[in-house]
């Protein structure tokens, strides 16, 4: 059902419609968009608080420059739905992260406003430095714009991005968007500077003048000598407070009230004729315009379903206790670890609420950090406290762990130190898309000597599989790979165990077809195998815990009893589970018929949990399929199983 955008918004196609605007109106788009956004985010989801917060700088960037001949980059991009409203998307948004619908982050395959693809953090500055470069080596008149928020400043990736900026004359322009947030609150030094220039009087008084300044150009473009002496004021009233961008030869400017519409025109304007890399710092509220975001912006980041009037989130009601999230699961067993053993520390790069490691900062805050969108740092820290005995749960996004492999490769395993690893959103995530499915850690991992790799079935391993960790046993890095959602345990505060390190277990024993999975995928299996029943098909089912090391007595009983084997695991096909069982399998003489089950080697879009399943042919009816095929097996099912 579609939307109604307001009077202005609806007649905007494109940013020349938004540059047919008076000024004077530009507030009133503004107001308009903001409520498009509330409309359409209560009734089909998505992120919602980032958005509402750039609403005026979203029209202000496409008020003043030529997109798309001028390149707009966001950062992570879960803020630029007013940007995609705006860029000929306004009627579609409604399928926005939707299966086969709009993505919720910026996609160059979507739309030539869209210059780069994101989703991860802090690439912006990166890619914008290189498109301006290409623009001056092309010997284009283009800009460049990137867009940074506070959070996503925090990461190694933008500060490398400006030490290079600082050298070159490239004619780019960043906009740090400071609202004190990153999904939860800001962390870290650069929050407390950032927080320090906004209140500084020093720092206001300038601004101040340098606005006078710039209100006495002449309209037309202002000559290098005028830009040169505005950067040397510049720099010799921040000197005194040492400014850190100025510091890195960008010139700063700032900071202002990024809710003003008619100042962040008038000022991008101004700033369309600095030349070279300079940074504009702007003040805004995350979920400007809607109260309760406002007040409780880390709820209102992404909170799925609302009432738009009362502000009620919708949950499913159900009359029966529910399996609890695998996170939530995390949190609270890391807790209970932590209170037997003192060794115990947790680390989290900007995730304490997505991870619920918050559980563990809040009753133990000098235990548990938040260190910041920095996972190759997360990392690296996890090592060094392991040198000193400590035990520590590192816990990252799969996707987001990709940022530090070198990491977990020179300074976890080449060193061989016990740190914890817990993969949160492994295997698809659904919603967010390609840029966010955790499809690469089981492949990326298995070829690092040393590497415990696991995947718990449900709750009670999970937290057996941690116990296990952390236990003195243990004396290698241990990877627990689990999904994004809920498990199926509603009963889950089982007592822990400990697991035998390399050691699979056998769920049903069975006749001509095995199954064997890595984690929570084993429940796909169990629900096929309940259908299989009803039709006298009995396929036996191993949950192998570890994809290294294998269970290779396990391995060696099933590859003697079967000769038609499937596997099943929430992550590429490509070098995975799968592949490290044929591998066994060749190697020891073994020519089993195998079906490798998972997600397959392309990148998959978005939608739910469900859609892709489907698509990726893992869920419960793809299994049937496969066992009923394998069962009848001829040349012509053959085809029809492997292409
Ligand atoms: C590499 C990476 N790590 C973590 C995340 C998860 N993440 C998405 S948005 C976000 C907060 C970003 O904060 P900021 O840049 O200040 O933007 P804001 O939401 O405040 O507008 C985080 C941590 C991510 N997208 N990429
Ligand atoms: C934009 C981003 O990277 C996060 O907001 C991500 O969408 C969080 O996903 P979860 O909902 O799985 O925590
Ligand atoms: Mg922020």
């Amino acid at each position: 059902m579609q939307i109604p955008a307001g009077e202005l918004l609806k007649n905007i196609n494109n940013p020349d419609d938004l540059k047919k605007l008076k000024p004077e109106q530009l507030h009133l788009v503004c107001d308009e968009l903001r409520q498009y956004i509330i409309d359409v985010v209560s009734i089909h989801g998505g992120h919602f608080a980032a958005s509402l917060g750039v609403v005026e700088l979203s029209v202000a960037l496409h008020y003043v420059y030529n997109t798309p001949f001028d390149q707009l980059v966001w950062d992570v991009g879960h803020q630029a739905y007013g940007h995609k409203i705006l860029t000929g998307r306004r009627d579609e948004f409604i399928t926005n992260r939707k299966y086969k619908g709009l993505s919720g982050f910026p996609k160059r395959s979507e739309s030539e406003y869209d210059t780069f693809g994101v989703g991860h953090s802090s690439t912006s500055i990166s890619a914008a430095l290189g498109m301006a470069i290409a623009a001056k080596i092309k010997g284009e008149n283009r800009k460049s714009v990137a867009v940074i928020g506070d959070g996503s400043m925090t990461a190694g990736m933008a500060f490398e991005a400006m030490n290079h900026a600082g050298i070159t004359d490239a004619d780019m322009l960043i906009v740090l968007n400071d609202n004190c947030m990153s999904i939860d609150p800001n962390v870290g030094a650069l929050r407390e500077y950032l927080t320090d220039i906004t209140t500084s009087p020093a720092y206001n008084k300038f601004k101040d003048e340098l606005w006078d300044l710039l209100g006495k150009l002449p309209g037309k473009k202002i000559s290098r000598g005028v830009a040169h002496k505005i950067g040397e004021g510049l720099k010799s009233t921040l000197n005194s407070n040492s400014n850190l961008f100025e510091a890195l030869n960008i010139r700063y400017f700032g900071p202002i009230d990024g809710h003003n519409i008619t100042k962040l025109v008038d000022t991008l304007n101004d700033l369309k004729k600095i030349p070279g890399p300079k940074i504009l710092h702007i003040v805004t509220v995350k979920g400007k315009g809607y109260e309760l975001a406002e007040k409780d912006q880390t709820k209102w980041h992404a909170p799925g379903l609302f009432d738009k009037v009362t502000g009620e989130i919708k949950k499913k009601v159900f009359n029966t206790p529910q399996p609890p999230k695998y996170q939530d699961v995390f949190g609270h067993t890391i807790v209970e670890l932590a209170e037997q053993n003192p060794l115990i520390m947790g680390i989290t790069p900007a995730m304490p609420s997505g991870s619920s490691l918050k559980f563990m900062m809040d009753k133990m805050p000098a235990r548990a950090l938040d260190v910041g969108i920095c996972e190759q740092h997360a990392v690296t820290l996890s090592a060094g406290l392991a040198t000193q005995g400590m035990r520590v749960f590192c816990n990252i996004y799969s996707s987001f762990m990709q940022r530090s492999y070198d990491q977990v490769v020179h300074d976890i395993a080449i060193q061989k130190l016990p740190v914890v690893l817990c993969l949160d959103r492994a295997g698809l995530v659904g919603e967010d898309g390609p840029t966010h499915h955790g499809a690469y850690d089981i492949a990326y991992f298995r070829c690092i000597p040393n590497m415990i790799i696991s995947a718990p079935m449900n709750e009670q391993e999970l937290r057996n599989l941690m116990f296990t960790a952390q236990s003195d046993n243990n004396k290698y890095p241990f990877v627990i790979r689990y999904p994004r959602g809920e498990g199926v345990m509603p009963e889950w505060q089982t007592p822990m165990q400990t697991v035998e390190i390399g050691k699979g277990r056998k769920i049903n024993d069975g006749e001509k077809v095995a199954i064997l999975s890595i984690g929570h995928p084993g429940n796909f299996v169990q629900s096929a195998i309940a259908s299989l029943k009803q039709k006298g098909i009995h396929p036996a089912h191993y949950d192998m815990r570890f994809v290294k090391p294998l269970d290779t007595v396990l391995l060696t009983e099933v590859l003697e009893k079967f000769d038609k084997i499937i596997t099943i695991e929430d992550g590429t096909v490509v070098g995975g589970f799968g592949s490290a069982v044929l591998e066994f399998a060749n190697e020891n003489g073994y020519k089993p018929t195998v079906k490798i089950m998972g997600i397959p080697d392309q990148f998959i879009e978005h939608g739910t949990l469900k859609e892709l399943q489907a698509e990726c042919h893992y869920d419960t009816n793809a299994i049937i399929e496969a066992v009923e095929i394998l069962v009848g097996d001829t040349s012509k099912n053959r085809v029809e199983l492997f292409g």
